[in-house]
């Protein structure tokens, strides 16, 4: 079996996945090591490329050994006219071996760039394709440290890790073979030279590499609490909590400056380079005592020695390259167990795939997040082109239902179906793509006003589009009110638009997918009384032709609503036209008075 077939034999496929690539390329996800090798092995040409050509460059650097050698015997034995045949092959030589070095650095080099971009890749098609149970248990930073600092710890790992270890091996063999060219009984100490420096060798990668985990899993932890810091830093100064926050970073940074020293403790207790001095002295007992006995020639013993002191490169080289593969091996394992980790949605391709109509049924859904349920038993029915609204303390679980819709979560229990088929055997892609989310907390890219808005057509809008869409979601004339209008580019977040800007340019976002399903959570924005109007009208607009369910605290909006539901703890007490629900639920009532006294008299007087 060739060594392709045998990596290819366990490609693992990582869990479900929301999102895939066509003729995306398979990796062997089995272990880290096999994974890195899949990856290499993907260039395999450039690879072998790359071990072929140190091989030459060793074979070639160390031949110059034997030359020197024979220039010493020439020179001893007063034949001084063939020195400059042996000058000139060494020149020969060395212009030969700086070709091929040239050569192996730079295929090493393409080699390390290519698995750092195909690793980074992966890592992030593998993320986007995760399900938002998953999304919810990472932590930011650490997730960003994975992506971009153990990314960069393969490449390193390749070059100059892989590189030097790669080196240093041709070298090794190359200088055991010309060693036994020389003279097979030279092979003595050498030989026994290796055998120390692989168990050294050993013995210390098992003591960095625990360290090297650490080290990099710190780095997450660290890199996490900064995210934190940098995203809540109006909380913190709002609570003059620097404080506290510059104390919990200098601990995380401290425990990865131990890391770091620990490593740099465990190289410089490095056993092999104390070795090295020991042998070289017991190879040079060796080289005399065959000298002595005639074994041997004083030209020989000079290439011995000149061929002996080339391990000390491998030596010295090898405490630098072991600990960057050992780093790379912990980077890649780091972010090999994220891709692994479980997701629980599939984008099911082959699913059901339909124009949507609109209508919605919830059958006997209950729902929790881990082990509390959030959602109890909750049926009702939205036919295409209704507006649900849904009402509710804080805390019943409304944001919560409208997320089953669109797959977000998965029920536990019953079933939700739109148009009559179980959202589980929609394909997630035609599913979402007919289903547009307006949330409370609005996120928009750091992109132009634009982009953002034709961000659900997946860039695909002309401008005219877009104007309409905005003049519609009533966000055109503030739009226009930026010196650079529609290419204006919004700050990380939209932090430069106000929260009733940020919604309408959401709302506009969403008419121009035109999507069958909106899912609208009006429920925190709080406005002044002068939006509050444009508002109303972008939403209302927005409602028209497509079945809406909507969270909200408006009154007006409430009584556009052809039913409403009213959630109490998981549970769906009530359900009827807002007459319905003021002549007979008592939490309806409740609910509706305190609206009513929360909001503005034009907001609560609605139309
Ligand atoms: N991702 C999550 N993981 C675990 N629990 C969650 C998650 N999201 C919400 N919850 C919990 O589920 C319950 C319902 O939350 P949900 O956001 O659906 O309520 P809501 O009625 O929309 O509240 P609000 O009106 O305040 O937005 C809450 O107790 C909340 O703490």
């Amino acid at each position: 079996m060739n060594l392709g077939a045998y990596f290819w034999l366990e490609v693992s496929l990582f869990s479900k996945s929301e999102f895939t690539v066509a003729g995306e390329y398979h990796y062997n996800s089995s272990g880290p090591v096999r994974w890195i090798a899949s990856h290499l092995l993907r260039y395999k040409l450039l690879a072998f490329g790359f071990i072929l050509l140190a091989v030459l460059t060793n074979g070639l650097y160390s031949s110059i050994s034997f030359l020197a050698g024979s220039a010493f015997n020439v020179v001893t034995q007063g034949k001084a006219q063939e020195l400059l045949v042996l000058a000139l092959s060494v020149l020969g030589i060395v212009a030969l071996s700086l070709t091929t070095d040239l050569g192996a650095r730079l295929t090493a080099q393409v080699v390390a760039t290519r698995f750092a971009r195909d690793a980074r890749e992966e890592l992030y098609i593998n993320l986007l394709g995760k399900s938002q149970t998953f999304h919810n248990r990472q932590r930011v930073g650490d997730v960003m440290a994975r992506a971009s600092n153990d990314i960069t710890t393969l490449n390193d790992m390749v070059v100059p890790g892989f590189d030097i270890v790669c080196d240093s091996f041709s070298s090794l063999s190359v200088v055991i073979v010309f060693i036994a060219i020389l003279n097979p009984q030279l092979l003595l100490t050498p030989l026994a030279y290796t055998l120390c420096f692989f168990i050294a060798l050993r013995f210390y990668s098992r003591q960095l590499n625990p360290v090297s985990v650490k080290m990099r899993e710190q780095f997450g932890d660290t890199n996490a609490v900064l995210n934190e810091a940098v995203t809540g830093v109006e909380v913190i100064k709002a609570t003059a909590q620097e404080e506290q926050e510059k104390r919990k970073f200098a601990e995380q940074a401290t425990r990865y400056r131990d890391y770091y020293v620990k490593n740099g403790r465990i190289q410089g207790r490095y056993l092999p380079t104390l070795l090295l001095g020991i042998f070289l002295a017991l190879a040079f007992l060796h080289g005399l005592y065959l000298l002595s006995q005639g074994q041997i020639n004083l030209g020989t013993l000079v290439s011995f020695m000149i061929l002996m002191s080339q391990l000390r490169f491998v030596t010295f080289m090898s405490i630098w390259s072991f600990s960057l593969v050992q780093l790379g091996f912990a980077g890649a394992r780091r972010i090999l167990a994220l891709m692994k980790e479980e997701s629980d949605l599939d984008e099911n391709g082959e699913g059901y795939k339909a124009e949507m109509e609109g209508e919605i049924v919830f059958e006997n859904v209950t729902f929790s997040y881990g082990s509390t349920p959030i959602l109890k038993n909750i049926s009702f029915r939205a036919r295409p082109g209704q507006t649900i609204a849904i009402v509710g303390q804080t805390g019943s679980g409304k944001s919560t239902l409208t997320k089953l819709v669109n797959r977000i979560y998965d029920a536990n229990e019953g079933r939700i179906l739109v148009d009559g088929v179980d959202v589980r055997k929609w394909s997630l892609d035609s599913l979402r793509s007919q289903i547009s989310t307006i949330e409370q907390d609005i996120f928009l890219f750091s992109r132009t006003v634009a982009e953002n808005i034709a961000y659900g057509l997946g860039q695909k809008a002309d401008q005219a589009a877009i104007e309409a869409a905005a003049r519609d979601a009533q966000a055109h004339d503030f739009i226009m009110g930026f010196k650079e209008g529609y290419e204006t580019v919004i700050g990380e977040r939209g932090v430069t638009l106000s929260g009733g800007q940020r919604q309408r340019l959401a709302i506009a976002r969403a008419l121009l997918t035109d999507p069958r399903i909106l899912i609208l959570d009006d429920s925190t924005s709080a406005v002044d009384s002068a939006t509050e109007d444009e508002i109303q009208k972008a939403i209302k607009r927005v409602l028209q032709g497509r079945t809406t369910l909507l969270i909200t605290h408006r009154l007006s909006q409430i009584r556009w609503a052809d039913t409403v539901l009213v959630i109490r703890k998981g549970e769906l007490i009530d359900q009827g036209s807002h007459e319905e629900l003021l002549d007979r639920c008592d939490l309806y009532r409740r609910i509706f008075s305190h609206y009513e006294s929360a909001l503005p008299v034009s907001a609560a007087g609605g139309e």
